[in-house]
């Protein structure tokens, strides 16, 4: 079917669904786009601009319904909405009435994302993936042993710098600290619950570390993402070997005590931890530092004297002094109460508005190109070009 837009055909899908029998139950309106035999139905389920998109799969050999399992944040429904099949794995969906954050999602039913789900999970498995505009700042990984002052030096740029950097609070299943607040420092959960949700596809990764489960969940790097900041992630070294071999581009730095005694007198000193948990702490320290010299990270920074270790680290984010604002360029604009879609000799997708009046910040025309777009679930699609005509 290649490239091709699914409204040119979809007349002849809906027949098709309604001479099987069509027990999508959706509310208002649906789309549908079929690859390779199987229609991929999307509407909602129920009445109201909030409520999610479903979709519901009908498999033209057999004539039955398939229930998929979906992952990813589901986009909320919109007066209309239309598909655009982009590759055989994924349909582009286009909201009407949405801003610029809001107006373009993924739904990838081939990716390798998804094939590794369907192995996971078994039976068919579509997955869901905002479409992002440009590439927006990389990520910060940032790992080392515990007490080498990850932490601090984390606190320090979030104050000096807080509308750049926003912190991903990843889940765990160990107990909270005395002055640990749930959703800020961490998400505190149960292992049962966290396994769940690991295997449904809701973790960017996770590990096992110092004999607790924890986690960046794709919702934990949107949060951040979705205001425009650049994300920072306090995660292990398994965790930052996962995020490289994942389709986040970020930047990774460890950060190494200056000796194995300072490590034990600042995690002894913070007094955090039972003497079990510090011994256990100290014994993956000599791994992990072991590890940090691997060439998994682009920097290394040795945290002996805090003030000098912190403005090397501002130096190598390129941050000066001054308070600075590394907000991706955002482009605004809200996509009109109706449109039709269409491909231009570029093979560019066309929105062209059919709203009757004009409206401030509401494009006659919007182009989309999707030739370069990248990542995609778990988390964004990005790389999406925009031009727009008012
Ligand atoms: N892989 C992974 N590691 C994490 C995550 N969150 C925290 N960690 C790491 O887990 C380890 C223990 O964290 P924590 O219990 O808060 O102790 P602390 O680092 O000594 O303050 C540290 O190495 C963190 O970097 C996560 O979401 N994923
Ligand atoms: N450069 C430093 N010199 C001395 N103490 C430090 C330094 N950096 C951090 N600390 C202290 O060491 C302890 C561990 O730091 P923390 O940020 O909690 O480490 P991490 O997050 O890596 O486990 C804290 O009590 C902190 O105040």
């Amino acid at each position: 079917m290649g490239q091709e837009i699914q409204e040119n055909f979809s007349a002849s899908l809906h027949q098709t669904l309604s001479a099987c029998g069509d027990d999508s139950d959706f509310k208002g309106h649906k789309t549908i786009t079929e690859i390779f035999g199987k229609l991929y139905v999307v509407g909602a389920t129920s009445e109201g601009a909030e409520s999610p998109l479903d979709v519901k799969l009908f498999d033209k050999a057999t004539g039955k319904w398939l229930a998929p399992t979906i992952l990813g944040k589901k986009p909320n429904s919109s007066t209309f909405h239309s598909g655009v099949l982009v590759t055989n794995d994924r349909i582009l969906f286009l909201k009407a009435d949405s801003s610029a954050n809001e107006f373009s999602y993924f739904l990838e039913v081939d990716s390798k994302f998804v094939r590794e789900r369907k192995d996971l999970l078994g039976g068919e498995v579509v997955a869901w993936s905002k479409g992002s505009i440009g590439d927006g700042p990389k990520p910060i990984v940032i790992s080392g042993p515990s007490g080498v002052g990850k932490g601090t030096l984390i606190n320090k740029l979030m104050k000096d710098f807080p509308s750049t950097f926003g912190f991903s609070v990843s889940h765990t299943t160990r107990a909270p600290r005395e002055k640990e607040v749930n959703g800020i420092h961490y998400h505190f959960t149960e292992r049962e619950v966290m396994e769940t949700e690991i295997k449904e596809g809701k973790f960017l990764e996770s590990a096992l570390v110092h004999g607790n489960l924890y986690g960046t969940s794709v919702e934990a790097v949107e949060a951040v993402t979705d205001t425009g900041k650049r994300c920072i992630l306090d995660i292990d070294v398994q965790g930052a070997r996962s995020v490289r071999a994942s389709t986040i581009e970020a930047i990774f730095i460890f950060v190494r005590p200056p000796s194995f005694e300072e490590l034990e007198k600042r995690l002894r000193d913070r007094g955090t931890e039972t003497e079990e948990q510090i011994q256990k702490r100290l014994r993956n320290a000599r791994k992990e530092i072991e590890e940090g010299k691997e060439g998994l990270f682009d920097h290394v920074l040795v945290n002996d004297d805090l003030e000098s270790c912190y403005a090397n680290l501002k130096k190598l984010l390129g941050l000066d002094s001054m308070e600075t604002s590394n907000k991706a360029a955002s482009v605004d604009f809200r996509t009109p109460s109706s449109f039709t879609i269409s491909r231009d000799a570029e093979n560019n997708i066309v929105i062209d508005s059919q709203d009757t009046e004009t409206k401030d910040g509401i494009p006659k025309k919007i182009v989309l190109d999707v030739s370069s777009v990248r990542g995609g679930a778990p988390g964004r699609t990005r790389g999406l070009t925009v031009s727009i005509e008012y």
